[in-house]
């Protein structure tokens, strides 16, 4: 579904942030990047979202070579959803219309029979549909901004940290959530996450970065289960 080849990558012309990354997700995988701080998995969502563009390796998806396709294009006719880690919601907008900004994207302008589909997978939000999104708990907004991302119904969703600052039953929810939709849509999900147990729980398979190139990869129940990897990637004994 997407395939990522040898990706170099960076933000500055004198410095590779990814150092040739090579990585792959099926459709309808739910697959997690782990790994340290500042080794590359933002910058690689980033990438693949068309923030940063590779300056070499490709970006694939669907069989389809999408390395030069800028954001916008990939949101809109690309199928790729994505969810920033930080300022994922309007505040001051209600629900309904951060909901609306997220149709802005799509192609089929259905935008009030997609609210309701979403409303329908995520009732918390049908609760509170006009009132802003400042109302919000954490775990809620985080259901906002993936619920946003959806509108445009993409094939692809990628995450950036959806579980950072929330309390360890919240964070369950949230990724209850991401679970759910993949399994009433079928869609792909690369998702970057520090709580590394607990996003292997929901996850197919990982990869663990390191300095920008893999360093690991595996099913994610393999993964959990040996003891060597949960001593040095995963923050130590399983629960
Ligand atoms: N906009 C930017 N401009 C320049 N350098 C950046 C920018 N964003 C990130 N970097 C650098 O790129 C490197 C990788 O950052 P990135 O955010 O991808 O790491 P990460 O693995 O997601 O880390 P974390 O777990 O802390 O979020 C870091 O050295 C960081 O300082």
């Amino acid at each position: 579904m997407i395939d990522i080849d040898n990706v170099i990558a960076g933000y500055t012309p004198e410095v590779d942030i990814l150092k040739g990354m090579t990585l792959h997700a099926n459709k309808a995988e739910i697959v997690t990047l782990l790994g340290p701080n500042g080794c590359g998995k933002s910058t690689l969502l980033k990438t693949i979202a068309g923030f940063l563009l590779p300056r070499s390796g490709r970006v694939m998806l669907e069989g389809a070579d999408v390395s030069r396709q800028p954001v916008h294009h990939k949101i809109r006719h690309g199928g790729v959803g994505f969810v920033p880690q930080t300022e994922n919601v309007f505040s001051a907008l209600s629900i309904r219309e951060n909901l609306q900004v997220g149709g802005h994207y799509m192609i089929r302008r259905d935008t009030q029979a997609r609210i309701d589909e979403l409303c329908a997978l995520y009732p918390v939000l049908r609760k509170k549909l006009d009132t802003p999104a400042a109302s919000m708990s954490g775990g809620e907004r985080q259901i906002l901004a993936l619920a946003r991302a959806l509108m445009p119904r993409p094939r692809l969703l990628l995450l950036d940290e959806p579980s950072a600052g929330l309390s360890p039953k919240v964070l369950l929810e949230v990724f209850e959530a991401i679970r759910e939709v993949r399994a009433k849509e079928g869609i792909t999900i690369l998702m970057v996450e520090q709580n590394a147990m607990e996003a292997l729980r929901i996850s197919d398979r990982a990869y663990v970065l390191s300095m920008g190139t893999v360093a690991l990869t595996g099913q994610a129940a393999e993964l959990m289960a040996d003891p060597q990897v949960r001593e040095l990637y995963l923050g130590g004994r399983a629960t």
